[in-house]
């Protein structure tokens, strides 16, 4: 399998080369040069394997150049941190079926490839004998499961921004209670999409990038996005043959990374019948599907603070897809973005769009009615992520259709919002016991793209 860039200016890669650099070196994103259709066979077939035989049958696809027995190593000491046997679990709670993907060290869906991620890093680091310098912009959840992911490790240097006193505590404490030495906090003065801005800015410096060695653990990596793959078909497998109804998924969306993985599921040949892409009020994506309204606005503060996204870095793999392939057009819709702020789409691309998804915007108190409601009828918690996705199904799905949930986060993680909305504090899994007591370090600066450039340099050189 090679990788290729969405706007066109890199000569194919194998998969290793495409995990270790990230970004596309001419600002695109990777993506496999074709994505494998699976026949009926296949499927049936893999409707018995268990999480880690089914991520194997999966990954080794795209990652042929990883012998299959180191492979299948990586992959079972990637899920034998999570909790739940089935990794990620489904349970069926009011007539929908919720994936339950917080199971991993931070509590999040990031842990199920984050995880693999960190450990496939050390191992090509191993073999190459080079050193990384992870740099990644975070929202919340990115940044903890990308720390957990790489904590102690050797040869790799981890620096997270992260917006100052936008994440919930129990994130922040997350990321900056973990006080390894080769761990770098930043809370940056501004929003995510300024974190998020700089990293890129750093990444499309190509001499900076190659001297100091930056890898990506942002769903800019290819790796991130292959991994959640699995947990699409894992979930169809369990909900599919309960029924003759279609299934369909549905998925809180920021940075496009989650849903787009459901999307490589379909092209894959996964029957899934539509992707529902639900947002809190910074809702460019809803607009964009429900309006043919691709125009940047200004990020609001909300209850599900983790999509507080204004511009999803992973649209641009799907623009590559509804552009047939076509670096040009790719290329040209982010010059157009560029200079007027927005994308304008013609009425046959919208169709196109809308034959795949279907969108809601879901605002704050929404999302609290639908906390509240889901706790009363049936005692089941949902993180306000969560409840994003839960309320777009009830509205959007069929009576021919299933609704399969992801549940991206644990709600202890957003104890605030889901104690306003059922008046109880959610339980505290082990793993956050103490946190409030441990040592933290973390940096805060301006989200100022020298001055963060100048501290990793120094933190490198100091190492
Ligand atoms: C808890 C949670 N839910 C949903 C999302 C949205 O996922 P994506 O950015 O892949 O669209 C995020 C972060 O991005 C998150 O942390
Ligand atoms: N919500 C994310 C934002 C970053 O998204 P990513 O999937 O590109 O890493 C977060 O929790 O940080």
């Amino acid at each position: 399998m090679k990788y290729i860039s969405t706007r066109g200016g890199i000569a194919p890669l194998s998969f290793r080369d495409a995990v270790m650099m990230g970004l596309a070196t001419d600002g695109g994103l990777l993506l496999p040069e074709s994505i494998p259709a699976i026949s009926r066979e296949t499927l049936a077939a893999w409707q018995k394997l268990s999480y880690q035989e089914l991520a194997f049958a999966i990954i080794s696809i795209y990652a042929d150049d990883i012998p299959p027995a180191d492979l299948k190593a990586l992959i079972d000491r990637s899920y034998a941190t999570f909790t739940h046997p089935d990794i990620t679990p489904v349970v069926a709670k009011n007539g929908v079926e919720i994936l339950e993907l917080f199971h991993g060290p931070t509590l999040a869906f990031k842990d199920v490839a984050l995880q693999l991620l960190g450990n496939l890093f050390e191992y090509l680091l191993k073999e190459s004998g080079k050193k990384l310098n992870i740099i990644g912009a975070t929202s919340g959840d990115t940044g903890s499961a990308a720390i957990h992911g790489v904590r102690g490790k050797e040869n790799i240097n981890i620096f997270i921004l992260h917006p100052l006193g936008k994440t919930s505590p129990i994130q922040a404490m997350q990321m900056t209670t973990v006080t390894d030495p080769n761990v770098h906090n930043i809370a940056a003065r501004g929003t995510f999409d300024d974190c998020q801005n700089i990293v890129k800015t750093l990444f499309n410096d190509l001499a900076f990038k190659e001297e100091y060695s930056l890898g990506a653990v942002n769903s800019i990596n290819w790796a991130r996005v292959l991994a959640q793959v699995v947990y699409y078909f894992y979930a169809w497998f369990r909900v599919a043959d309960q029924g003759k109804k279609k299934v369909v998924f549905s998925v809180p969306t920021g940075n496009f990374g989650d849903i787009f993985a459901g999307y490589v599921a379909k092209l894959m040949g996964l029957p899934i019948d539509k992707l529902l892409l639900a947002t809190n009020e910074n809702n460019i994506l809803s607009r964009f599907i429900n309006d043919g309204d691709y125009s940047l606005g200004h990020v609001v503060p909300t209850v599900s603070p983790s999509m507080d996204i204004q511009l999803a870095s992973n649209f641009e793999r799907y623009l590559y897809y509804l552009y047939d392939q076509d670096p040009a057009r790719v290329r040209n819709a982010f010059a157009e973005l560029a200079r007027d702020g927005r994308i304008s789409f013609s009425k046959n691309e919208m169709d196109r769009v809308r034959a795949e998804f279907l969108s809601l915007s879901v605002n704050q108190q929404e999302t609290l009615d639908i906390i509240a409601r889901f706790h009363k009828e049936t005692g089941y918690l949902l993180d306000p992520h969560t409840a994003v996705g839960v309320k777009a199904a009830l509205d959007l799905t069929g009576p021919d259709q299933q609704a399969i949930c992801l549940a991206t986060a644990h709600p202890a993680k957003f104890g605030e919002a889901v104690t306003r909305a059922t008046g109880q504090d959610p339980p505290f899994p082990p793993s956050l016991v103490g946190i409030d007591k441990l040592p933290s370090r973390c940096e805060t600066m301006d989200a100022d793209l020298e001055q963060i450039k100048q501290f990793v340099k120094e933190k490198v050189k100091a190492r």
